[in-house]
């Protein structure tokens, strides 16, 4: 059973075992980029690896087990990537929700999608020069990427680029992510904020549930910051620093850490016995 741990958790195995019988069910919570799905060169490009949606699949179906994708993505982008029925999405950072077959924009967010619009073709006409410099807008939010950019004038273009742009609007704030400016509306609304939404949308009102958030990019701090110190935040990779209390290397190891916790995990969720699939009187 530990071989099929990644290294990095195998020396928590104990903590992790005791988390998940301690506990009713499990509410488990997934970024998308860099930690399901591995980083590539355009957005367009990345797919979810066939092993995880299946791991991910199981876990849906598991009795007391709740998953969410939670994403800067927008929401349709993100849940075709996923494909995966019956569970629930957060995107654009969690200001799109996707649950019980139900779409819902925070209120805001919805208003200030016409100045992303704008600012959005306003930043792809001044950007139209710098080699490798794109826009993409995801309605209520844009991300202005520069991993393409080869060199450190055109990296600086696009930060003054974008600065320049938000200047004058109250409304907008930037955030930034993996070789990524997003331009979001200026709420207090974030991934933690959607985790915590989740958990209370989720879980029974008398039960204790042990929620888990994987993510990779400076935007899940948020998410990690939020969980109770029962909960179980997993890094995946070593930058940006972070507060989560576990790490692993990358989107391949965050699929070993699926199929253990489909595989054994669950089978330890509220004292039940491993070998019996019942409760531990
Ligand atoms: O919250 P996430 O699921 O991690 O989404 C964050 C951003 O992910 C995407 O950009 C990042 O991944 C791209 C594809 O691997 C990569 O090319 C880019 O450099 C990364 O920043 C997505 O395009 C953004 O809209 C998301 O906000």
């Amino acid at each position: 059973m530990t071989d099929q741990v990644p290294e990095s958790l195998r020396t928590n195995l104990y903590v992790l075992v005791n988390r998940l019988r301690d506990t009713d069910g499990l509410l488990a919570m997934f970024d998308f980029d860099g930690s399901l799905a591995p980083i590539e060169n355009r957005p367009e490009d990345v797919e979810l690896p066939p092993a995880t949606r299946t791991a991910l699949e199981e876990l849906r179906g598991t009795e007391d087990v709740e998953v969410g994708v939670v994403s800067g993505r927008g929401l349709n982008d993100l849940r075709e990537r996923v494909g995966i029925d019956g569970i629930t999405y957060a995107g654009n950072h969690g200001l799109e929700l996707y649950t019980d077959d139900e779409r819902k924009v925070h209120p805001v967010a919805k208003d200030s999608e016409d100045e992303i619009t704008s600012l959005s073709d306003e930043l792809e006409s001044e950007l139209a020069d710098v080699d490798g410099a794109f826009v993409e807008n995801k309605g209520v939010t844009a991300s202005v990427h520069y991993r393409l950019v080869e060199d450190a004038e055109g990296i600086s273009a696009v930060q003054k680029a974008v600065e320049n742009a938000v200047r004058e609007s109250d409304d907008i704030r930037v955030t930034s992510g993996k070789q990524v400016l997003e331009l979001r509306p200026d709420v207090e609304w974030h991934k933690g904020r959607a985790i915590r939404w989740l958990y209370d949308h989720h879980v029974p009102n008398d039960e204790t549930w042990l929620p888990l958030y994987v993510g990779d990019d400076r935007t899940d701090e948020d998410a990690f910051e939020t969980l109770p110190k029962s909960g179980l935040g997993v890094k995946v990779g070593r930058q940006p620093p972070t507060v989560a209390g576990y790490h692993v290397t990358n989107p391949s190891s965050v699929q070993t850490v699926l199929a253990w916790l489909v595989e054994y995990g669950v089978g330890f969720l509220g004292g039940k016995s491993l070998s019996t699939g019942t409760r531990n009187p």
